[in-house]
């Protein structure tokens, strides 16, 4: 479904990868048709008296947001988020596609069977398009073909325990069944990059400290279960050409680590973007540091842990430099009973998706970054990973006519009766932010407008007939 009919859309600030102007988009069937100067936009109107005009005036008008990282949750924990109040927070925060991650839902999406599932429980349910990641776990490599050809954008594997039962880490022996598997399709494979070595150690170092004290639960999660993630991803990059991601980079340190195996690859002839090695960080990575969270507060928990202001300034200067590809949300929410006092016992997850794109904002204009950077990081670059390049994260002709209007000067305070994810415990709770979103577009059809959701779930699955 998308809007008929001739539109344009107009705002003194349409931001384009190339940078601000004044001028329009114009759509036709929910479809960008071009990219038109305020003269060329003026002369189309003279010249169509058919056609809808949305002004949005001093508006910021930007591609919708791709959120790459979301756990959904439904069917089977749907206690803990659904698809109508995951997409419909996601309408509210002006993202336009969202990625379901594969696990935490029952049955995880490790086979055909379990995305049917999924897909059924989400069709007809979803305010925003949906696409899926599939999960490599233990002993689901022959799973794999049949879920690229099914449309899954890729597929997330854990190097450590997953929080979740049915949905079991790997070790170096799975994973060269699963590269085996996907090479030749032109899927990737994304990792939770923690690995676990020493349990031991790590026990008598935190054991009779305040488990509700946060530094407790960042002393049991230290920097190097990142970096020896990344050599044990690293080695298996000169024996495959498979894109690899890292999901949610925490520790800033294993960042000059990824660019050393990308520029490998790149040498090596690999022509997918990025040389097919990409990484994202998250929202909470970038607007909080491990001394501002108060003892007992796990709704600030998520793995891999949120580091100290270091660590954070050298992920913003990583950011700017290049060096990390995107910025998503990693929205893994519960329910409160789950979000208890104790920070090594509380389940590890930070809800966040309706607030992203402000969050990102606030501290990146703070920064110096303009909207266009913003619209790389949070709408292109997710694109891209995700094979959607074609269609989404971006105001150019061809690709969907998913648009949002956005106040960049305007704030608001995260109060929890403006959340629309399902269990409203977040960090931000009482945070005031900058850049509010006015109104969201999905190909062309408004569905959210000044707080309010607009109609029926309009959103499409993005997968293949199934
Ligand atoms: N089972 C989860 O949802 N885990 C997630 N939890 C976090 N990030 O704390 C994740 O992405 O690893
Ligand atoms: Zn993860
Ligand atoms: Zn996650």
């Amino acid at each position: 479904m998308a809007a008929t009919g001739l539109q344009l859309f107009l705002s003194k600030r349409v931001v384009t990868a190339t940078g601000e102007a004044d001028g329009g988009v114009l759509v036709q069937n929910g479809q960008i048709q071009d990219i038109l100067t305020r003269e060329q936009a003026n002369t189309f109107i003279a010249e169509n008296e058919d056609i809808k005009v949305v002004d949005g005036g001093d508006l910021a008008l930007m591609a919708g947001v791709v959120d790459s990282h979301v756990h959904v949750n439904e069917p089977g924990r749907t206690a803990w988020e659904g698809f109508r109040t995951a997409t419909s927070a996601a309408a509210a925060g002006g993202i336009t596609t969202i990625v379901d991650m594969p696990l935490n839902s029952i049955p995880p999406t490790t086979t055909l069977e379990n995305l049917k599932v999924k897909a059924s429980s989400a069709q007809g349910n979803v305010f925003v398009d949906v696409g899926f990641w599939g999960g490599v776990i233990v002993d689901n490599q022959d799973s794999l073909k049949d879920l690229v050809k099914a449309g899954v954008v890729g597929f997330k594997c854990f190097l450590c325990p997953s929080g979740v039962d049915e949905f079991p880490n790997v070790e170096a022996k799975d994973l060269e069944k699963a590269f085996a598997a996907l090479e030749g399709t032109g899927s990737l494979l994304a990792f939770h990059a923690e690995v676990q070595e020493d349990n031991e150690e790590i026990e008598k170092k935190i054991f009779k400290k305040d488990p509700e004290e946060y530094t407790t639960y960042l002393e049991s999660r230290p920097p190097k279960m990142e970096l020896d993630a990344i050599s044990l991803i690293s080695s298996f990059l000169n024996k495959t050409n498979v894109r690899v991601h890292v999901v949610h980079v925490s520790s800033a340190s294993v960042v000059p680590l990824l660019n050393k195996a990308r520029q490998q690859r790149v040498a090596a002839g690999n022509t997918a973007w990025r040389g097919g090695v990409t990484a994202e960080t998250c929202h909470h990575y970038l607007s909080i540091s491990a001394e501002q969270i108060p003892r007992g507060r796990s709704e600030y928990k998520c793995a891999p842990p949120i580091r100290d202001l270091d660590n954070k300034e050298k992920l913003w200067q990583y950011l700017l430099d290049d060096k990390l590809d995107m910025v998503v949300s990693d929205h893994s929410p519960c329910t409160p009973e789950l979000k208890c006092s104790n920070n090594l016992e509380a389940w590890g997850g930070i809800s966040s998706v309706q607030f992203g794109l402000s969050l990102f904002w606030t501290e990146a204009s703070a920064r110096g970054l303009d909207l266009t950077s913003i619209s790389k990081y949070m709408c292109s670059a997710p694109a891209q990973l995700c094979g959607i390049q074609h269609r989404k994260g971006a105001l150019k002709p061809g690709l969907d006519a998913d648009i949002i209007f956005f106040d960049p000067d305007a704030q608001f305070t995260v109060t929890a009766d403006i959340i629309r994810h399902k269990n409203k415990l977040t960090p931000y709770i009482g945070k005031t932010l900058k850049g509010v979103v006015k109104k969201t577009y999905l190909r062309g059809e408004l569905i959210y407008a000044e707080g309010e959701l607009v109609g029926e779930p309009k959103g499409i699955l993005l997968l293949n007939k199934l």
